[in-house]
Order: structure tokens, then C-alpha cells, then sequence
């Protein structure tokens, strides 16, 4: 984490210095916190002017708790008692302390972006070039405006490469992302559904993603789904601003593609895959679900370009640490099989999980809990629709939805499934109490909805339950 002193901070950020004591200007500060409840020593606190609480509320509670100082923004009154370095916007400082610090370690850059696979691939390219250069990666989803200047902040002096997970819902975001951390090479995962509420199209979804290939570094390396035309068709327009000397990349399902897979095998450990590239080598992946051998073909394409030899790739791949609620395959006590995909769900990433779920072998029944996926727009009754014609009745037994929108999902499947097959909730008590009453050691049971459902308390209270 950065550790500087006060007056290297205020040049780095814009800001100016109001010492309290003599000798403040070379008080060194340790790590950058934006949370008065967590401080630690010597840090330098930030507030930020939040949809809740204005952090400026906290600095003097910040300082009196340890912080070395604090950053003030001038329109917000005369600043607390002690040192303070004073600036215009502190979200701006933030972000202008982060583009300076990245520029003095000057690690290599590696940005990911995309509607689905963000933080999935972060996880696998880290895993694959750990073994052979000190990495710092975004930490959980700290992917936006304020997520990526604090993973940036938090990174070691000896950072070599830094694995930045660049989210949007708007244009322009993305393209700020870039140009605070310009990637050397930079990886689109995929164009889906999510945030088309605030998009209004695909298309522009695409094209706000290839804001970070436009602010790749000169000779810098895009990454893309060559499945997905948007991408390539956009490239092509006169408007589309191609850093000098960009090199491009394409991995996918299709064999036009650099790089594809030439053979996929599902088990209980996760995917074995092989790919064009590598015919010799056949690769384990501890993740279930094909979209899964995508997210590691755009992650053995970073790590080619950093030496990353072959014979490595195992080695990496048996390293991999993945952030929880990703497809995530639970085993409980009396032998329930929770599928934890609750993370977060938009049309193709539930499409996604209801695939793995209905290739999985199951001696018991295969049971689909399904939530709203939000912020998908004028659509969003249509999308819940075609899930509801996705699902196999032959390949699910049991289909549980939870939240308004999904009841949409429920009200479609039953025409195939047949009404005592399918039950529609908007209380999570409800819902918890019928798969209690249900679920039976050997079923699987898949749990998918957006972040805002929080669907993770329903499949905690049953990993509970089914503990002994
Ligand atoms: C600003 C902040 O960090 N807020 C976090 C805070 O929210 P809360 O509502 O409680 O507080 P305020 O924001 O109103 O508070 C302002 C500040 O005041 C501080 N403070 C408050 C009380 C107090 O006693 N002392 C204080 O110092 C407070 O700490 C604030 O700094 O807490 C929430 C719960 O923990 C956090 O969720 C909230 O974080 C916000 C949402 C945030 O943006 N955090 C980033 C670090 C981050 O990266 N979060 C990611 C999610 C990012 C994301 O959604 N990405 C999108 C794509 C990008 C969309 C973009 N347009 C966007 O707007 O984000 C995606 O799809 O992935 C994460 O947490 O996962
Ligand atoms: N390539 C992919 N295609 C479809 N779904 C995917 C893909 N990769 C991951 N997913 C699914 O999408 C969901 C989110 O995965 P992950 O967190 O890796 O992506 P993300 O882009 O970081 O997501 P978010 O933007 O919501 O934070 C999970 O359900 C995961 O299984
Ligand atoms: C807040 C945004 N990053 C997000 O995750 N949106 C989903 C759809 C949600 O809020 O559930």
C-alpha cells in the first residue's frame, strides 16, 4: 500500500498542505481509508460525499481514531482541528493520488472488463502469473470510480503487475478507468445484458467496453470475444480511436478465433479443457460451466503475453483462489449440493448457470432457485420470460423464483413444467421454509439472482440446515 509522506501526497493529489505542527510536511502516511469505521495507523482518510453520508462528517472522528491526516474538499467549510491537505473534490484527489502512485511503481497493466467473467478471469490470470511476478488484483468488485483508485492505492511497492477489474453502467466510465490506469493489455470478456437499463442497447453496452481498448497504451494488446460481432463491427467505424500500434486478440467457442477450445469435459472437479493453442496440454479449470474455459482462454492469452511458459499453466491454474458466489459448488454435511451463484445475474450468466446445473449429474432432483436480475431495462419482463422457456423440464425437476420480476420466469416455465413443478415467492421466509421442507441430501440446488436480491441468505440458511 502506498506509504508517503504528507507533502509528497498534497503534490501527488493537487492538494495544499495545512500543517498543525512543524516537520507535518514530512509525517509519512500509511494506506488510504474512506471509512471513519475502519481506520488504521497513520493512514490518510478521505471522505467522500455518498448517497447516505457525507465522509466530511468523519474526518474529525478519523483523525482522533489514528488517521495521519486527512483530505478536505474546500467548499465544505473550515476543516478540522489537525493536518489536513485541502483540494477542490475529493473523489477527483483520490483518483489524481492513484494515477500518480501507479505512475511511480509503474507496474505492467492488465484491465479487465465485460458484462460477465470480470472478476472470474481477474482470478485466473492471477493465479497464472503469480508464479513468476509479484501481482496485485482488485480485491472482491472494487471495479469502479472509487473500487479501482483504492486497489491501486492498496498495491505493494513491488508490484510488477497490477490485474484491474474495470466495471460501468454509463459511458465514459470505463473510459475514466483507463485513463487513470492505462492498460497494457486489456481484455473484454463479453457483451450480455447487464446495466442495459442505463445503456439502452447492446450496442452501446459494446461500445462503452471498448472505451478500455481506446485507452490502451501505445502497442498495447486487446483481449476480445470474437463470438461477438458487436465488438469487431464497432472497430471498424472511423469514430473508433485505436491507440498507435494496438495489437488484437480473439478467443471464443468459434474456431475463427485465435484462440478455442478443441475439447471441453464437465466432472466433479470443474472443466478439463484443451484449446488450439495448446493441443498438447489438456488444462483443469476448479470452476463447472463452459463459459467458465472462455473466461480461461482470455486468461491463458494474457499470460502468454507475459512468458508465461506451458508447461506453467497447470502449476497456476492448481493456485487459482476464486472470490466466492460464482458458480460456486457447496457440499453440505448430509450430502445437499448448493450451486452458490448468487452473486450477481443477468440474462446470459443465468443462461449460463441453468446449463451447468442441467448438465450435472444428480442421483436426486435438480432444483432451480432463481431471482430478479435487475437494471435490464423497457425488456425486463421479456428476459425473465426467456428464461422461463430455457428451462429443460426434462433435465430440472423442481423450479423455485423469487422477487416480482421473477415470477415472470415462474409464470412461462409452468406451461411446460406443469404448476406442481414450479413455485413463485416474494418472501424469502416462504421460500426458505418450502426448501426445507423439500430438499433432499443427493438433490443440487442452483441459487441465482442479482446482487440486489441478496439470494446468498436463503441458500445460507439451508447450508445451516442440511449441516448435520
Ligand atoms: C462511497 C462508498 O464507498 N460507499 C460505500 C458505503 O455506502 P454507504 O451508503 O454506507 O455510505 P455513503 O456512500 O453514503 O457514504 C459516503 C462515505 O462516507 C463514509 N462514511 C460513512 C459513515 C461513517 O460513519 N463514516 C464514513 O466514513 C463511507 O465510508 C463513504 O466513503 O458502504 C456500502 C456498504 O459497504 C458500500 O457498498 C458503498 O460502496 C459504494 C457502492 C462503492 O462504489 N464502493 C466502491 C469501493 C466499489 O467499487 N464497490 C463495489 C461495487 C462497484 C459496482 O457496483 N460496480 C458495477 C459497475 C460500475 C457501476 C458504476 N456506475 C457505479 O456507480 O458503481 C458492477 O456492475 O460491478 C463493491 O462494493 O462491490
Ligand atoms: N463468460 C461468461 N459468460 C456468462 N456468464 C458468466 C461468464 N463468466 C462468469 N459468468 C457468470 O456471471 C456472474 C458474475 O461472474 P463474475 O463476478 O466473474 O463477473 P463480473 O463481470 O465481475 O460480474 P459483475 O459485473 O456482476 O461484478 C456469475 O454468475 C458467473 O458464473
Ligand atoms: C450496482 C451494480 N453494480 C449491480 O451489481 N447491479 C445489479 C444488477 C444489482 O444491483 O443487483
Amino acid at each position: 500500500m502506498i506509504t508517503r509522506t504528507l507533502g509528497n501526497i498534497a503534490a501527488m493529489c493537487g492538494g495544499e498542505l495545512l500543517a498543525s505542527e512543524a516537520g507535518a510536511v514530512d509525517t509519512k502516511i500509511a494506506g488510504v481509508v474512506t471509512d471513519s469505521r475502519k481506520i488504521t495507523p497513520a493512514c490518510l482518510f478521505v471522505p467522500l460525499a455518498g448517497d447516505n453520508f457525507d465522509g466530511h462528517h468523519y474526518s474529525a472522528a478519523a483523525l482522533a481514531a489514528g488517521a495521519a491526516s486527512t483530505l478536505w474538499q474546500r467548499n465544505k467549510g473550515p476543516a478540522p482541528e489537525g493536518t489536513v491537505i485541502v483540494v477542490e473534490d475529493t473523489l477527483t484527489a483520490l483518483q489524481q493520488l492513484s494515477a500518480a502512485y501507479l505512475n511511480e511503481i509503474a507496474p505492467h497493466v492488465v484491465a479487465i472488463t465485460g458484462s460477465n467473467g470480470k472478476t472470474t478471469t481477474k482470478d485466473i490470470v492471477t493465479a497464472l502469473l503469480q508464479g513468476q511476478y509479484v501481482v496485485h488484483k482488485t480485491q472482491g468488485n472494487f471495479n469502479n470510480h472509487i473500487g479501482l483508485p483504492l486497489t491501486i492505492l492498496a498495491m505493494a511497492e513491488d508490484t510488477e503487475i497490477i490485474v484491474l477489474e474495470m466495471g460501468m453502467s454509463s459511458r465514459g466510465e470505463i473510459a475514466l478507468l483507463a485513463s487513470l490506469a492505462p492498460p497494457d493489455v486489456a481484455v473484454i470478456t463479453n457483451v450480455g445484458e447487464s446495466h442495459l437499463l442505463q445503456l439502452g442497447s447492446r450496442e452501446e453496452i459494446a461500445r462503452a467496453k471498448l472505451e478500455i481498448a481506446e485507452g490502451l497504451k501505445p502497442g498495447g494488446l486487446l483481449i476480445y470475444n470474437g463470438d461477438e460481432p458487436l465488438l469487431a463491427e464497432i472497430m471498424l467505424e472511423p469514430s473508433f480511436r485505436a491507440p498507435e500500434g494496438m495489437q488484437t486478440f480473439r478467443f471464443g467457442l468459434n474456431a475463427d478465433n485465435d484462440d478455442y477450445p478443441t475439447g471441453m469435459m464437465s466432472h466433479s472437479g470443474g472443466m478439463t479443457f484443451t484449446s488450439h493453442l495448446y493441443e498438447e496440454h489438456a488444462f483443469t479449470l476448479p470452476l463447472p460451466g463452459r463459459h467458465n474455459v472462455i473466461n480461461g482462454l482470455a486468461a491463458l492469452a494474457v499470460a502468454r503475453q507475459f512468458g508465461v511458459a506451458e508447461e506453467s499453466i497447470e502449476v497456476g491454474l492448481s493456485t487459482l483462489k476464486l472470490t466466492g458466489m460464482r458458480i460456486e459448488v457447496m457440499q453440505t454435511a448430509s450430502g445437499l449440493t448448493l450451486l452458490n451463484d448468487a452473486y450477481n445475474a443477468s440474462p446470459t450468466s443465468m443462461k449460463a448457470a441453468i446449463d451447468v446445473l442441467q448438465s450435472m449429474k444428480c442421483s436426486g432432483s435438480k432444483i432451480a432457485v432463481l431471482g430478479d436480475m435487475l437494471e435490464l431495462g423497457p425488456e425486463e419482463v421479456q428476459f425473465h420470460q426467456g428464461i422461463g422457456h430455457y428451462l429443460d423440464p426434462a433435465e430440472i425437476d423442481l423450479v423455485f423464483t423469487y422477487g416480482t420480476l421473477a415470477s415472470n420466469i415462474a409464470a412461462t416455465a409452468k406451461q411446460r413444467f406443469g404448476k406442481e413443478r414450479v413455485f413463485s415467492f416474494t418472501d424469502k421466509a416462504a421460500l426458505t421454509t418450502l426448501l426445507l421442507n423439500i430438499c433432499k441430501p443427493k438433490d443440487i440446488v442452483l441459487f441465482k439472482a442479482s446482487r440486489g436480491m441478496k439470494l446468498e441468505e436463503v441458500l445460507n440458511n439451508l447450508n445451516t440446515h442440511y449441516q448435520t
